[in-house]
């Protein structure tokens, strides 16, 4: 199945980020140990922009709420993110539940398998290589395809009480609008308190979105939400007419704008050359983050009205 390779793609983008300086992810050499990778500067920005702005939104939710948090990742692949959050968050204080198809959960178990440094971070634990499954008090990873969650609901691991973070960092955009539109449905249905984080491409009609289109399609990869929620206001309105109650949306022209702090912009431009800023800002017109809560999530989060931005 060709969506599975995605993951590699964003693997890789992370590893060349996290070479040249942009990330910084000790964990990410035990799942591609081959690090001859070099992405183009503006890659590399976008990767740095998506994951500076993701984890800004977890570390918030995470260091807001007491008590114990969730995080289900949908589509997980190999992110890292679970281990680099480990790292710094007592265990007890939050679950991971991370859901990938099969093979991806199997070819990242098997890393995990070799390498004590993450298994140490895990606690007690119990991995089954063969069913792709790990268990564990603050993480595990399932294998289960997210288009069944409205039919069956979550594996049994997931505690639907815990205030909760679903994240799709590219995933619920590979499946049909109807599908992607059930599984958030669902989410908000049975979780009191919830939030959704969503990052995808966007603007998919112009002449940058085409290409973009017809060259995951020439290798049998289809963005299939995107023509239906092609612009940062069809995404507002797609968790809108959902019955989610607040959604910030920004492209990442508007994320490295308002949201990366000014040392951090400086930090980014002394790494690489942006030869053509053209390029980038285009590049960022076409990628998005959406992040939509439940009133009693949002409550939780003290987001301040007007203010875009999460940490108040
Ligand atoms: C572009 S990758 C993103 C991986 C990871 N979230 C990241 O950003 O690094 C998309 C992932 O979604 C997974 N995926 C696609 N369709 C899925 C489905 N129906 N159920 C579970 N996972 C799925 C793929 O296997 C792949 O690992």
């Amino acid at each position: 199945m060709e969506v599975l390779e995605t993951d590699l793609d964003a693997l890789r983008c992370r590893m060349s980020a996290t070479k040249m300086g942009y990330i910084d992810d000790p964990y990410i050499q035990y799942f591609l140990p081959r690090r001859s990778i070099h992405k183009p500067p503006i890659i590399n920005r976008g990767t740095y922009v998506r994951t500076w702005s993701i984890d800004h939104v977890l570390e918030n939710f995470l260091s807001k709420l007491e008590g114990k948090k969730q995080i289900i990742s949908l589509g997980a692949g190999t992110d890292t993110r679970a281990f680099r959050f480990l790292t710094k968050l007592p265990k007890e204080s939050i679950k991971f539940i991370e859901l990938d198809l099969y093979p991806n959960c199997v070819r990242k178990i098997q890393s995990i398998a070799k390498q004590e440094a993450l298994q140490a971070m895990l606690g007690v634990y119990t991995i089954d290589a063969k069913k792709g499954i790990l268990l564990s008090e603050s993480l595990d990873i399932l294998p289960f395809d997210i288009r069944r969650i409205p039919e069956t609901g979550l594996p049994e691991r997931a505690n639907q009480g815990l205030p909760t973070i679903v994240l799709s960092e590219c995933c619920l955009c590979y499946l049909e609008p109807k599908e992607a539109n059930s599984i958030c449905q669902w989410f908000r249905e049975r979780f009191s308190c919830v939030g959704i984080l969503v990052y995808e491409p966007i603007q998919g009609m112009d002449s940058f979105g085409k290409m973009m289109k017809s060259n995951l399609a020439s290798r049998g990869i289809y963005l299939k939400t995107l023509d239906s929620y092609n612009t940062v206001e069809d995404q507002e309105k797609r968790f809108t007419d959902n019955g989610f109650q607040h959604t910030t949306v920004l492209d990442f022209a508007a994320l490295e704008r308002e949201w990366i702090p000014e040392t951090e912009k400086k930090r980014i431009a002394k790494i690489e050359m942006l030869d053509e800023l053209e390029e980038w800002d285009l590049l960022a017109k076409h990628y998005c983050l959406v992040f939509t809560t439940t009133h009693s999530l949002y409550e939780k989060l003290n987001l301040q009205k007007g203010n875009d931005q999460p940490n108040g």
